[in-house]
């Protein structure tokens, strides 16, 4: 699309094998073709964030990072995790007896803060606390630097929007100052107790200063962009994908008892999240969490069909950059934005065939494992690894996959048999009239009244709205939790609703 004199002209990429092109290494882009600008971003994400960082900068980051979001690693830290979760699992507790409305994508941004918090920097953020006076100083002004962005129009010069820059330059440096002081503090506890340390989960801050002699003020201002990146990178997505997973389990009978028996086959019969979270902190917790294979495949099929981020790229005119279209054409995009629209791709029916429109987690499933499942709708197409996006591929693929798949695997074994939810409002399933008992369609849905679809920003938590489509928040996910013993098969229309 050619959008000149506002902005340079986009290539959306439609095609798994095109993005591939894209994102792979090459000859031309050992790291593969580097992002497109994210200047500004900068007040959020610092100007060495490894997320716009290009060549060997980006290089020595990841290296440096790697290890402390390698699955190995996240395994280790599953009861920091399960800590945060249960606190979750307690508001839930208190929703359902009151029945009140409430945002799930709301409550799960304040976990997966408090997730990230005590992940990375093993740092209580207190991020859930429902007095938000209460909430640390840092989650407080990360979300006022996060607001700042909601309305932005990024194509707007900066000398029109002045007080907006000035504004986020300021709440920058104010996240600036608080994570600065954590790292200091961090570095010293490590260095005070280095005998100590071996052994330890240590958080991912302190795994990367590990080999620091002196924390000198450039590594402190490049760990710092770091941070930032990872609290924002670590916070948004995930917390939609939560929303998005259990408004289609909502949806999906089939697909929410097949979670149910799973987690019964893992966790036993009792479902308390008390009883879960012992079984995730006691030794053998990874063990339990690597054997949700149903659930990683309803993990999957939801960001299939809600995908939240993607990736755009760009190369300056004259270097040379080409594409391959399915057709044999070799066309050059050189000072063009190239984005590769996973949202798309990840519906094209050449490869998802009938059924790219609808919830199928058992397409991910190998034959074995479909075998003690609905057998019917394993999937008889194999998909490209290309043709699945989701945390983009190539050497600037997701360092933080391992981390959202883990910690959505946490919540799920909490919550998934705790709770019914029902979405009201947008979204809302169609009942029928006589006995309010939801409608099944063709595709193993339930009807409802009107689709859900993802926006960019106008959440408790508004973001900025990408042209790089970077940051997506799902909004009006308002659901409904009741105590899952107490389900008897029919909805209430008081939103206490249950199946
Ligand atoms: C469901 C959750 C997530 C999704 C869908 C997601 C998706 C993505 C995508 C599409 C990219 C490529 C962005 C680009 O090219 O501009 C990316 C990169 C990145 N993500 Fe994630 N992400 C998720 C969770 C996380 C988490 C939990 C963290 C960290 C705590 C994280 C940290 C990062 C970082 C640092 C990069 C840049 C990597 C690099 O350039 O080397 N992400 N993510």
């Amino acid at each position: 699309m050619d959008f000149r004199p506002i902005c340079r002209p986009v290539v959306f990429i439609a095609s798994h094998d095109m993005a591939e092109q894209i994102s792979k290494a090459t000859k031309l882009f050992p790291a593969s073709v580097p992002k497109f600008d994210l200047s500004h971003l900068k007040p959020v994400i610092g100007p060495t964030s490894i997320l716009s960082a290009y060549g060997e900068e980006w290089r020595s980051l990841r290296k440096r990072f790697n290890h402390g979001f390698s699955s190995q690693h996240l395994l280790t830290l599953i009861p920091t995790m399960a800590d945060r979760t249960i606190v979750f699992a307690r508001q839930l507790d208190s929703l359902s007896k009151v029945g009140n409305k409430f945002s799930l994508v709301s409550l799960s941004m304040h976990l997966t803060f408090d997730i990230i918090g005590s992940v990375i920097m093993d740092v209580d953020l207190n991020a859930q606390d429902v007095d938000p006076s209460q909430r640390s100083e840092l989650v407080r002004s990360f979300t006022e630097l996060l607001d700042a962005y909601w309305d932005d129009q990024i194509h707007i010069p900066w000398w029109l929007k002045i007080r907006t820059v000035l504004r986020r330059r300021r709440l920058g440096r104010r996240v600036e100052r608080i994570l600065k002081s954590i790292i200091r503090r961090k570095y010293e506890e490590q260095q005070a107790n280095l005998d100590k340390n071996h052994g330890q989960q240590l958080s991912i801050l302190s795994l990367s200063l590990q080999n620091t002699k002196t924390l000198s003020p450039d590594i402190l201002d490049l760990t710092c962009d770091q941070l930032k990146t990872f609290l924002l990178a670590g916070h948004d997505t995930p917390s939609a994908t939560i929303g998005w997973i259990f408004y289609e389990l909502s949806r999906n009978p089939r697909a929410l008892s097949a979670v149910r028996s799973e987690l019964d086959d893992i966790f036993g019969p009792q479902t308390e999240p008390e009883g879960i979270y012992a079984q995730l902190v006691a030794p053998g917790g990874a063990d339990l969490v690597c054997r949700m294979l149903y659930i990683m495949a309803v993990i999957k099929e939801t960001l299939r069909l809600h995908t939240p981020a993607s990736t755009a790229r760009y190369s300056a005119a004259g270097t040379g950059l080409t594409v391959r279209t399915p057709t044999g054409d070799e066309l050059c995009v050189d000072d063009m934005v190239v984005y590769n629209c996973s949202a798309i791709i990840h519906r094209d029916p050449a490869i998802y065939g009938d059924t790219a429109d609808h919830f199928v987690p058992e397409r991910w499933l190998s034959s074995t494992q479909s075998l003690s499942r609905s057998d019917q709708y394993a999937s008889t197409m194999p998909v490209p690894c290309g043709a699945w996006r989701l945390f983009e591929r190539g050497p600037r693929g997701c360092i933080g996959q391992e981390f959202a798949s883990i910690e959505i695997r946490v919540l799920i074994a909490m919550i998934a048999r705790r709770y019914e939810f029902t979405k009201v409002g947008l979204g809302e399933l169609v009942l029928t009239e006589e006995d309010r008992r939801p409608i099944l369609g063709d595709d193993g849905r339930y009807k409802v009244r009107s689709h859900m679809y993802n926006v960019s920003s106008q959440t408790p938590y508004p973001l900025e709205q990408e042209d790089d489509g970077w940051v997506w928040i799902l909004t009006n996910v308002r659901v409904d939790a009741t105590d899952y013993s107490q389900a008897g098969g029919r909805y209430d229309d008081d939103g206490g609703g249950y199946w």
